[in-house]
């Protein structure tokens, strides 16, 4: 299994403040990864330098075997899906979903929807559960449809490294649900997935690795924390790490204690 992500020694320094530092990370082909923590702990940041989208302070990360410490150019966009933090598909602008979603399959190096590409559109929007809704104005879908939207377009362009910010952030059981049989299924594919999560939730049984985040150093890289004794009820689904056989104690607050509505 090769790496697909491959960080050394990584330091962010934002302005005056340093978010990130001493992080080393791998993730292999085919892994799903969560990357846990509390509010401020530096995950959005971790992936955003992953991305080129911050810049790098000390050492190196690589996608795909290609630093992007000093050639953000050299991100391999068209293999990659991301979906940020919030992400709003722009409900201002007059598009359809089907619209939006296609120009998932535009980038740098291409201008214009290729061949099949509505038809894949379609499928990206039917895995999200939104095949009814796909000639809707997004003004007419609801934040959370919107944030579907904003998965298929990365989707769309059948990525073999998928990250996402907080996808399930303010969403729904039901949506909960269908982004876990999402992820079963690019999963069977052999899709690497990286997910920013507050909570496992109901993908807790497809995620075999945890990296916890605490004041922007890596606090935990192993097994998911079991839920806290009592904690396991479908209406209260927060990890506490405390309690994780895995966990030392210095790690019990990285997680937002949280529960679901
Ligand atoms: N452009 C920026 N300039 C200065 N500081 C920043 C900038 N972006 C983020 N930060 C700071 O970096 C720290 C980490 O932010 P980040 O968004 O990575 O955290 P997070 O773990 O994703 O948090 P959350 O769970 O709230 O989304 C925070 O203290 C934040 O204020």
């Amino acid at each position: 299994m090769s790496d697909l992500i491959s960080v050394t020694d990584l330091r962010v320094d934002l302005g005056s403040a340093t978010i990130l530092r001493g992080i080393d990370l791998t993730v292999g082909e085919g892994e799903v990864v969560a990357l846990l923590g509390a509010n401020g702990s530096g995950k959005s940041t971790l992936m955003r330098a992953l991305l080129g989208l911050v810049p790098i302070s000390g050492g190196d990360a690589s996608l795909f075997g290609i630093s992007v410490r000093n050639q953000r150019r050299q991100v391999p966009w068209p293999r990659i899906g991301y979906v940020p933090q919030r992400a709003s598909v722009g409900s201002g602008i007059p598009a359809t979903a089907l619209e939006v979603v296609l120009t998932g399959l535009l980038h740098d190096r291409r201008w214009h929807v290729p061949r099949g590409g509505r038809t894949r559109a379609l499928d990206a929007l039917a895995s999200v559960d939104l095949a009814d809704r796909a000639h809707s104005p997004l003004h007419q879908l609801s934040g959370g449809q919107q944030q579907r939207v904003a998965i298929a377009r990365a989707l769309v362009r059948a990525p073999e490294l998928l990250l996402l910010d907080e996808p399930m952030a303010g969403v729904d059981r039901p949506t909960q649900a269908t982004f876990a049989r999402l992820l079963t299924t690019l999963q069977s594919e052999g899709t690497t997935v990286g997910i920013v999560l507050h909570e496992l939730g109901p993908i807790r049984p497809l995620i075999q690795r945890c990296v916890v985040l605490r004041h922007g150093v890596v606090a935990h890289d192993g097994g998911a924390p079991a839920p806290a004794p009592g904690h396991g009820a479908a209406d209260h689904e927060h990890v506490h790490l405390d309690h994780g056989r895995h966990e030392p104690t210095d790690v019990r607050e990285a997680v937002t204690p949280r529960s679901l509505p």
